[in-house]
């Protein structure tokens, strides 16, 4: 089956249009103002009002006030949510949208108690940890950790770049990859030739 690809951590419209013509499924958009990668919403509604059809919107929030979701939701059309704190199920689902619940991977997480906390998440993305970053650190994490028992589907995230996504695709057999800073030309700022080349490897590393 096809792997898809979500290009995370967009700033333009134009980075966007060249996520898309290289074959990007989905798209993140960070709401989480320490972020090199934070937009605005008024800057977000820009970047989505110039997408074309079939490209899922992900909002990114890190331990969210409910006001500030909904102040995004009012002004940025979000297909979905993605949760990259320690959200509480109750939080992830009151805002009537499909969610994914990330989880970064640290030593003692207890990924399976996570997902069974988590019923209604539509998918789980495993992501590195770092303990003075919430999400983008370009470092990947033991894909052995990964379970082979999937709830629902998994999106593999953390220190994935052209380089060495095909193999991750191998071993993992994820329903999705999700990258940010390996496909950066500098933080923020997306390089069109490397989501190329990544998304050509996600492909190989499906069919090989
Ligand atoms: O990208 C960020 O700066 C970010 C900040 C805070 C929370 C989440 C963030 N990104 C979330 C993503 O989904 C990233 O793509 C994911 O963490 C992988 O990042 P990378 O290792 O840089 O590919």
């Amino acid at each position: 089956m096809r792997v898809r690809t979500k290009i995370c951590g967009l700033t333009t419209p134009d980075d966007a249009a060249a996520a898309v013509a290289a074959g990007a499924d989905a798209i993140g958009l960070v709401f989480h103002d320490p972020s090199p990668r934070a937009v605005e919403p008024e800057a977000a509604a820009a970047i989505v009002a110039a997408l074309p059809p079939f490209v899922t919107v992900v909002g990114l929030f890190v331990d969210p006030e409910p006001a500030a979701v909904e102040t995004v939701m009012q002004q940025v059309p979000l297909d979905r949510l993605q949760f990259h704190g320690d959200e509480p199920e109750a939080l992830c689902r009151a805002f009537g949208r499909p969610y994914i619940k990330a989880v970064r991977m640290r030593a003692d997480i207890d990924l399976a108690a996570v997902m069974a906390a988590h019923p209604a998440a539509s998918g789980f993305l495993l992501d590195a940890w770092r303990p003075d970053r919430a999400g983008g650190t370009g470092e990947a994490f033991d894909w052995d950790r990964v379970p082979s028992q999937r709830p629902r589907p998994i999106i593999l995230a953390g220190g994935l770049e052209p380089d060495n996504v095909a193999m991750a695709v191998q071993r993992v057999a994820p329903w999705a990859v999700d990258v940010s800073s390996g496909v950066e030309s500098l933080p923020g700022r997306k390089d069109p030739a490397r989501m190329q080349a990544f998304i050509s490897e996600v492909q190989r590393g499906t069919t090989d």
